[in-house]
């Protein structure tokens, strides 16, 4: 039996395939970055062809580096970026626009005038989300308002709206099926978390047509097959999940309690809380961890829009590294006795301050700071935001008491200084596993358990290896004064 399974994990600068194989091991990783494009202040774009050729390129090249043919893989998982939104011509199978990114802010007053006029709670009840530019309903909205005729040909039905997983699953089964998982469609503002259903309130709010929508699916499910032509053979697609979700699966975060935070460009912090739908009363989010045999387990969210994107601003921006692992000896040569605190709202606050109008900040600069103080206050930032995210979750949910053992992945967790300051910052044990490619695990895990070639969840879980856990060895008085200098820097930051 086929037992390697291909993972597509399309995340926000590059796009990945990996494959695994039948012992979760991965045998080739192919990579491509694709362009950021910033069209104005707050503004964030990917051209949809490019992150199809680029997807369609690391396919390709992971086949190669594994010496296997597209007839030899059991499945493909296919993990993503969430929320970002893309609109295109369902004959052509051409976006009308660049898709809308999840960091992109263009839509924040649209969001505040439905905040005023008293929608949020109804908002928040059927989607466990709130009334903010980072989710695709806005943005969909955008499109269809500025692209001409685009209203009246998505009323049509002759367009079609999906987030990455969709368009990706549109183009690899050659424009045969229109797909999204329950992960993903639970990211738009447009689907009722507890009813399971796209809802008609709020496609008539935002303005959304139905016809425009993707059907909705498990995260294990059948998602057609790609087209001969593209790969040499057809191969089934049996995983979909957006790739916060996925990571809790790679990370095996499958009993209610069980935290995983994954810093790649932005941050998110994910709490399993089984069956229950815990409503936030701290403005984190509501979300659907998994969907699986048509059974939903629910999860907290904390989302951070800046984690590794303020290292890549420290290499891009600023020129003070020259790659991103120089960060961690940078800022352990810093002066501990400065205290320089960076608040990173690039593109706003996440959770749980939900500013889409403020902006970034430098505070505690003397004559003597410099390029090593500016690093350790931009990878401090990630730890502290973190620790504002973990406080929320244990105030929402008091099962979550006892000890917090929070497992991490993600681009960033390389670095060793910036996990120690983690867990010094939120006094809790840090585990790092030895599979870092947790995203793209928890994709090939949907689509190797649906084909019956990877084994079950409680196997699977039993498999999970640390790395190293990072223990906190802070005192208690640093940490306070610490974490008292950056809600101090927050406060000072936020819009109103
Ligand atoms: N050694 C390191 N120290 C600090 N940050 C790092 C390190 N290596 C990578 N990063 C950061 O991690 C991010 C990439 O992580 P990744 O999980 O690939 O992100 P994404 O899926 O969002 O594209 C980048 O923002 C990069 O700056
Ligand atoms: O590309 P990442 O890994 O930063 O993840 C993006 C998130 O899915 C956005 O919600």
């Amino acid at each position: 039996m086929k037992k390697h399974i291909l993972a597509i994990d399309q995340g926000t600068t590059s796009s990945r395939a990996i494959i695994f194989d039948g012992d979760q091991k991965i045998v080739a990783v192919a990579q491509k970055e694709f362009t950021q494009i910033y069209p104005k202040s707050g503004w964030v774009e990917h051209d949809p062809e490019e992150i199809w050729d680029s997807v369609r390129w690391a396919i390709g090249e992971a086949l190669a580096k594994a010496g296997l043919e597209a007839k030899n893989i059991a499945a493909i998982g296919i993990t993503n970026q969430r929320e970002t939104a893309i609109l295109w011509d369902r004959k052509t199978g051409k976006p009308i626009h660049n898709a809308i990114v999840w960091q992109d802010r263009r839509t924040a007053s649209v969001c505040e005038k439905l905040r005023k006029a008293g929608h949020e709670r109804m908002v928040s009840r059927k989607t466990g989300l709130l009334l903010d530019p980072y989710f695709s309903a806005t943005k969909i909205g955008w499109v269809l308002d500025k692209v001409r005729g685009a209203r009246r040909r998505a009323e049509a039905g002759e367009l079609a709206f999906g987030t990455v997983d969709s368009f990706l699953i549109w183009r690899l089964t050659g424009g045969h099926r229109h797909l999204t998982d329950a992960t993903n469609a639970c990211r738009t503002l447009l689907f009722d978390i507890g009813a399971h259903r796209w809802d008609d309130r709020l496609l008539a709010l935002f303005g959304v047509p139905a016809a425009l929508l993707p059907e909705v699916k498990d995260c294990a499910d059948d998602f057609g097959e790609t087209d001969p032509d593209l790969f040499g053979a057809a191969i089934p697609i049996r995983g979909v999940a957006g790739d916060q979700h996925a990571a809790s699966i790679g990370q095996a975060c499958f009993m209610p309690g069980m935290i995983k935070s994954t810093y790649g460009t932005g941050c998110f912090a994910v709490l399993n809380t089984g069956e229950t739908l815990v409503r936030s009363k701290n403005r984190l989010l509501t979300t659907i961890a998994y969907r699986l045999d048509g059974k939903t387990i629910y999860a907290l969210e904390g989302s951070i829009f800046v984690a590794g994107a303020a290292v890549q601003w420290l290499r891009d921006g600023l020129g003070i590294v020259k790659a991103a692992s120089e960060t961690g000896p940078l800022a352990r040569s810093s002066d501990p006795e400065q205290q320089v605190y960076l608040v990173p709202a690039f593109v706003g606050l996440g959770a749980p301050w939900w500013d889409a109008d403020a902006r970034g900040a430098i505070y505690g600069l003397t004559r003597n700071s410099g390029p090593a103080e500016i690093a350790r206050a931009a990878l401090e930032s990630v730890s502290y935001q973190t620790r504002d995210l973990l406080d929320a979750m244990h105030r929402d949910w008091k099962q979550a008491g006892g000890e917090t053992v929070l497992r991490v992945d993600g681009g960033m967790v390389a670095s060793d200084w910036t996990m120690q300051f983690l867990a010094d910052i939120l006094d809790a044990p840090v585990d790092r596993p030895t599979v870092l490619e947790t995203t793209a695990l928890g994709a090939a895990w949907l689509a190797g358990q649906a084909v019956g070639a990877w084994p079950d969840a409680e196997t699977f879980a039993a498999r999970w290896a640390r790395d190293r856990r990072f223990e906190p060895q802070m005192d208690a008085k640093t940490r306070k004064a610490k974490l008292n200098g950056w809600r101090d820097a927050v406060r000072r930051t936020l819009s109103h």
